[in-house]
């Protein structure tokens, strides 16, 4: 039923309001099908208010929402078979015992994936008989994931489906999300772990204030720009030393004794930065060329204050 070619998720000049704030201010977006789509962004930005919007729980007040081609509120019952939605909140009740509630999820599917097998993969076989609510937060969490998956949904959303797992579990839910992927199913997710993004995304959203501030793979978003690091003592002369580096270049030192040079870092480049620190007496520490990560572009983008 869904027209061909079209993207699982398609956002156009999205608006929500609550009161005066603009939770979401012309949001924009696809995602693929087949494809991992992070979207990050501040508190308060509007990621889960927009990811609500395309799982039918909030109605816009402005711009177009499509979901595997249909609007997620007039036509929920065509996408709740087709769809998994993984909330913040976890969504699982509090009474049911945890292999019950999954079952009771995989009964409401055409061709579930076996419950039983998928407690397993989440490490949740031994919490079968345990109700919900006496679930660890992880564990919960853990639940809210598979119950997501157990339709074997086209699209799935999951908000910060790995804020506060521990290693392991984090682990099993980026493998289990690399598996939807490569069987076609499209993944939106939103997180506040860059590493989580640069790993696991195809596609990364910024959005701030409500927009979409960049968007693109996690390469073309970090740039194949290089930059060197390197520890040194407190206070050294950057004017004179970029005066010594090619126009375009950036050095800061923050905090103190920890410096960052940013421009077209060939040998030479750093032979200019090297030769400069000799000839002043001052001995490099930890010196490293490096990529910017997504981390940096995102602080960049967004600013390094706290949101309220
Ligand atoms: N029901 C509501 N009533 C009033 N304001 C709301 C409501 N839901 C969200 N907001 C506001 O809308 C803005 C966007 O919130 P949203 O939860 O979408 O942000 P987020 O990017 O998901 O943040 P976080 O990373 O903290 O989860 C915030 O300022 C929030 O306070």
């Amino acid at each position: 039923m869904t027209p061909p070619g079209n993207a699982a998720v398609e956002l156009d000049g999205l608006v929500k309001r609550y009161g005066s704030v603009a939770a979401v201010d012309g949001l924009s977006l696809r995602a693929e099908r087949g494809a991992v789509t992070a979207l990050l962004g501040p508190n308060g930005a509007g990621k889960t208010t927009a990811v609500e919007i395309c799982e039918g729980y909030r109605q816009p007040d402005g711009g177009t929402v499509r979901v595997l081609g249909f609007d997620p509120v007039r036509d929920a019952r065509l996408l709740r078979p087709r769809v998994g939605v993984m909330l913040q909140s976890g969504g699982v009740p509090a009474q049911a015992r945890a292999g019950e509630f999954l079952r009771l999820m995989a009964a409401l599917h055409a061709n579930p994936l076996p419950p039983a097998a998928l407690l397993a993969r989440l490490g949740l076989t031994e919490h079968a008989r345990t109700p919900c609510r006496r679930l660890s937060g992880g564990q919960r969490q853990r639940l809210s994931l598979a119950a997501a998956v157990v339709g074997r949904p086209e699209l799935v959303f999951l908000d910060e489906p790995t804020a506060g797992l521990d290693p392991q579990a984090r682990h099993a839910t980026w493998e289990l999300v690399a598996e939807l992927r490569a069987s076609g199913v499209a993944v939106v997710l939103t997180t506040h772990h860059m590493e989580e993004a640069e790993r696991l995304a195809d596609h990364v959203v910024i959005v701030d204030h409500g927009r979409v501030v960049a968007a693109g793979s996690p390469t073309e978003l970090t740039g194949a720009e290089r930059q060197l690091r390197f520890r040194a003592r407190a206070g050294l002369g950057l004017d004179e030393l970029l005066a010594a580096l090619p126009l375009g270049s950036a050095a800061k030192e923050s905090p103190a004794g920890h410096y960052l040079v940013e421009g077209d870092v060939q040998p030479e480049f750093l032979a200019t930065v090297t030769t400069w620190c000799a000839s002043h007496g001052v001995l490099t520490e930890d010196l490293r060329i490096e990529r910017r990560t997504l981390e940096d572009v995102f602080l960049e983008l967004t600013g390094r204050e706290l949101r309220s």
